[in-house]
């Protein structure tokens, strides 16, 4: 019944503007999944590759559809995933693009749900998914390599821990980010948006960890139950000759740079620090994660890309107690899974993650609903954001 009978591929726009890869998968009892490759700015230098569009899309019309069709169920995600890495023939997805593969492998996942008739994260995760659902780090106020002229940490993510329900989560992001919207406003101080949807105001460090922590802290007390708030510092983009570089302030050596991430967690009791030191040092990470691991949750997403060797390499040197998982890092929904599964099965809490740039596609809050992911990362506002964000408030309802 889920024998892939056609694929289509497509060039549509991301929240950029640029072009990315989106897939119709449709098998022979008429089940249809459609799916769009979302695309980051801070990549890892580990990623799986991306190609221009029109690039990954001829070459998996040439070498991945012929494999699918007529050849695979699209029910059986194994079977798909292991069709497109045989058809790319590299262990980066360089042949045929981690954009078309990542596009099909979601497309089919979804062809596979509709024809059973069930839910896509259930599909994926089994009939006893469902009851568990993520916390949303929502991007508040951000900079880096999502907007110019704005803080040198990448993002600031409310992190509403208390929640009783996912969907109070979601709407006390929202309301965190419009309460840093009147802050700055009182302040003065312009605020543009990032490439999330999160303020880029051209303001420090320091200052916007005062903001987001009078934000979380006021939101919290309004709503009654606890908001921390986090960070993603991305430190492999800051990350020159051995230094981690702060515009207007002075630079940081490694060792610097643990003591001032740690002294951050204690100051602001923060819940999560993702990627506070480069992208190659697992040593350095080690360091932090023993350092201050029990308070937090220290979260790596450039130092694994989703890659199961490189987190089997992160435990065995301890080096956190999160992982970051982003589909088209890895190029295939099991891949992904993979990574969640040995994450989960070594402590390590994962936290399923949309990119700087995205489409309306919602696969992710159902991988995080199916894989039981403690953790979902995907924006606070923006339409391709909040089609996430509802996609989760919607499962919430029919779980
Ligand atoms: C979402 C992120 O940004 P990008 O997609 O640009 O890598 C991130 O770094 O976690
Ligand atoms: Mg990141």
């Amino acid at each position: 019944m889920t024998l892939i009978t056609d694929i289509r591929l497509r060039r549509v726009l991301d929240s950029r503007g640029n072009a990315t890869v989106e897939a119709d998968v449709t098998t022979e009892s008429g089940g249809f999944g459609r799916a769009a490759a979302p695309s980051g700015a801070s990549t890892g230098e580990h990623e799986a590759i991306e190609l221009p569009a029109h690039e990954a899309i001829a070459n998996a019309r040439e070498h991945a559809v012929p494999r699918l069709v007529g050849e695979v169920f699209a029910g059986d995600q194994r079977e798909v995933d292991a069709a497109l890495h045989a058809a790319d023939g590299t262990d980066d997805f360089s042949e045929i693009g981690a954009n078309s593969a990542v596009a099909i492998s979601m497309a089919a996942a979804k062809a596979g749900a509709d024809v059973l008739g069930a839910p896509l994260y259930q599909h994926l995760g089994g009939t006893f998914r469902g009851d568990q659902f993520p916390t949303p780090l929502g991007n508040v106020v951000g900079g880096g390599e999502h907007a110019e002229e704005a803080t040198n940490i990448q993002e600031f993510l409310s992190a509403p821990v208390g929640a009783p329900s996912v969907t109070e989560a979601v709407f006390a992001n929202a309301q965190v980010h419009a309460r840093i919207g009147e802050l700055l406003e009182e302040k003065g101080v312009p605020a543009n948006k990032g490439d999330e949807g999160a303020w880029a105001p051209p303001i420090g460090d320091d200052e916007a960890f005062e903001i987001v922590d009078q934000a979380t802290t006021e939101v919290s007390d309004d709503l009654g139950f606890e908001i921390s708030f986090g960070l993603d510092m991305a430190a492999a983009e800051m990350y020159e000759d051995g230094e981690y570089v702060y515009e207007g302030e002075a630079n940081r050596s490694t060792a610097e740079q643990i003591d001032y991430v740690a002294e951050m967690v204690d100051e602001y009791d923060m819940a999560y620090v993702e990627d506070p030191l480069d992208e190659n040092d697992f040593e350095a990470f080690a360091e932090l994660t023993d350092r201050v691991g029990d308070r937090t949750l220290i979260c790596g997403d450039d130092l694994y890309v989703t890659n199961v060797e490189r987190l089997q390499d992160g435990i065995d040197k301890g080096s956190s107690n999160s992982i970051l998982i982003k589909p088209n890092q890895i190029g295939t929904l099991s891949d992904a899974v993979d990574a969640i599964e040995l994450g989960a099965a070594n402590g390590i809490q994962s936290v399923v993650s949309h990119r700087s740039g995205e489409t309306e596609d919602t696969t992710i809050a159902h991988l995080a609903v199916g894989a039981a992911a403690p953790y979902i990362k995907t924006g606070t506002v923006a339409g391709e954001r909040t089609a996430k964000l509802n996609e989760l408030i919607r499962i919430e309802e029919q779980a």
